[in-house]
C-alpha cells in the first residue's frame, strides 16, 4: 500500500521533527488533561488508527475539518453544533462545507472519553488532536500541540458562507486569512501544503477547465486529464472526487512539486505558485521537505491555536453536536 511505504521512507524523518514548538498561545497548555485525562491523546491516536485502516483517506478528513472549524469563529468544534432552534443554520448546511466527512469518527471519540474522563475533554481538543494525530501515520511530522481548548455555544451556516475561503481565493486573501491567525509568509505557505492529503471534487474545479478563457495556469497536459475526470458540469460534478497531488495518501512534498509544473487542482494551488511572494517558498518546499515539515509543523500549532476559548469563555460539551 502506498500509504505504508510513505509511512516507511519518511518515519526517520517524522522521529526527527518531533520538536516542541514553543507555546505561543499562552492559554493553552501542553500538559492540560495530566491529571484530568492523561490518556486523552492516545485514545484519539487508536481510534483514528482504527479508522486509516478502513479509510486510508480519512487524514484529510481530518486535517481539513480543523481547519474549516478554526476558519469560523475559531478552534471552538462551532463546525460540529446541530442548528437550534433554526433549522438549516448549521455550519455544516453552508456549501463551502462540501466534502467535509468523519464527524462520526469524532463523536465516538467523544463518547470514549466521556466514557474514561467525562465533563473534561472538549470537542474542540479532540477535533484537533484527531488533525493531529493524522499527520505522522501518513508519512509527516510528529506535531506536538498543546490543548485546553473550550467549545463554543453558537455557530451559524452564514459565518460559514462568509469565512470558508473558495477555491479561486486570491493570494492576498489568503496571505490576509492566515495573518490574521499570526502564521507568517513562509508558514502561510506551508499550511496549504496540507493540500499534499485528499482530493476535491469537481465543483470546485470545472469553472477552470470550460470556460471560454482557459486557465493558463493550469499545465495543458494536466488539464486534458482533469477534462476527463471532470467531463462537464453534471450533477455528477458534485460527486467526483480528484487528488488533491500525485500522492494524496502520503505526507509530502509533492504538492508543492505538483503545482511547479502547472499540476495545481485548484486555483489558489496554482496561485501560489506564481505569485512572488509565494513562488520562492513553494521553490523551497519542492525541493526540501525537511524544510515544509519544520514549517508545517508552527504553522500547524498556529491554525490550531487560533481564537481559542479557553477556561470560562466555552464549555466542554457533553455531546458534541448539542450545547450542554
Ligand atoms: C486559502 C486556503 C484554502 C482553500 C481555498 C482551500 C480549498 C479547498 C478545496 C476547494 C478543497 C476541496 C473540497 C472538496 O471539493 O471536497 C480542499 C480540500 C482539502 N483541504 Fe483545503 N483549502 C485551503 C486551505 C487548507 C488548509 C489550511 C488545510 C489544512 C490545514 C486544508 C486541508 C485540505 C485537505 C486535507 C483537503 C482534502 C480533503 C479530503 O480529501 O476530504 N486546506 N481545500
Ligand atoms: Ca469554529
Ligand atoms: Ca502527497
Amino acid at each position: 500500500m502506498r500509504n505504508h511505504a510513505c509511512f516507511m521512507l519518511f518515519v526517520k524523518v517524522a522521529l526527527g521533527m518531533g520538536i516542541l514548538v514553543g507555546v505561543w498561545e499562552a492559554q493553552l497548555d501542553y500538559d492540560y488533561y495530566k491529571s484530568s485525562c492523561p490518556d486523552v491523546e492516545n485514545t484519539v491516536r487508536k481510534a483514528v488508527l482504527g479508522v486509516i485502516l478502513t479509510d486510508p483517506t480519512a487524514p484529510a478528513a481530518f486535517l481539513r475539518l480543523l481547519f474549516h472549524d478554526c476558519q469560523v469563529q475559531g478552534c471552538d468544534a462551532s463546525i460540529l453544533l446541530d442548528s437550534k432552534p433554526a433549522k438549516g443554520n448549521s455550519e455544516m448546511a453552508s456549501g463551502m462545507n462540501l466534502g467535509i466527512r468523519r464527524l462520526e469518527t469524532i463523536h465516538s471519540i467523544k463518547e470514549k472519553l466521556e466514557a474514561k474522563c467525562p465533563g473534561q475533554v472538549s470537542c474542540a481538543d479532540i477535533v484537533a488532536l484527531a488533525a493531529k494525530v493524522s499527520v505522522a501515520p501518513s508519512g509527516g511530522p510528529d506535531i506536538q500541540i498543546p490543548l485546553g481548548r473550550k467549545d463554543s455555544t453558537t455557530s451559524s451556516r452564514q459565518a460559514a458562507d462568509v469565512k470558508i475561503p473558495p477555491s479561486n481565493v486570491t493570494v492576498d486573501t489568503l496571505l490576509d486569512i492566515f495573518k490574521s491567525k499570526s502564521l507568517n509568509l513562509e508558514e502561510s505557505v506551508a499550511i496549504m501544503g496540507a493540500h499534499t492529503l485528499g482530493g476535491g471534487h469537481c465543483l470546485n474545479i470545472v469553472d477552470r477547465l470550460f470556460d471560454r478563457q482557459p486557465d493558463d495556469q493550469i499545465n495543458p497536459g494536466f488539464g486534458v486529464i482533469l477534462r476527463l475526470l471532470c467531463p462537464t458540469k453534471t450533477p455528477l460534478t458534485n460527486l467526483t472526487v480528484v487528488p488533491n497531488d500525485k500522492t494524496p495518501l502520503c505526507f509530502d512534498n509533492q504538492y508543492y512539486r505538483d503545482v511547479l509544473l502547472g499540476n495545481g487542482l485548484f486555483t489558489i494551488d496554482s496561485r501560489i505558485s506564481t505569485d512572488q511572494r509565494t513562488a520562492p517558498i513553494v521553490r523551497q518546499f519542492a525541493a526540501d521537505s525537511r524544510r515544509f515539515f519544520r514549517v508545517f509543523t508552527s504553522a500547524f500549532v498556529k491554525l490550531s491555536s487560533s481564537n481559542v476559548l479557553t477556561n470560562e469563555e466555552g464549555q466542554v460539551r457533553r455531546k458534541c453536536n448539542q450545547v450542554n
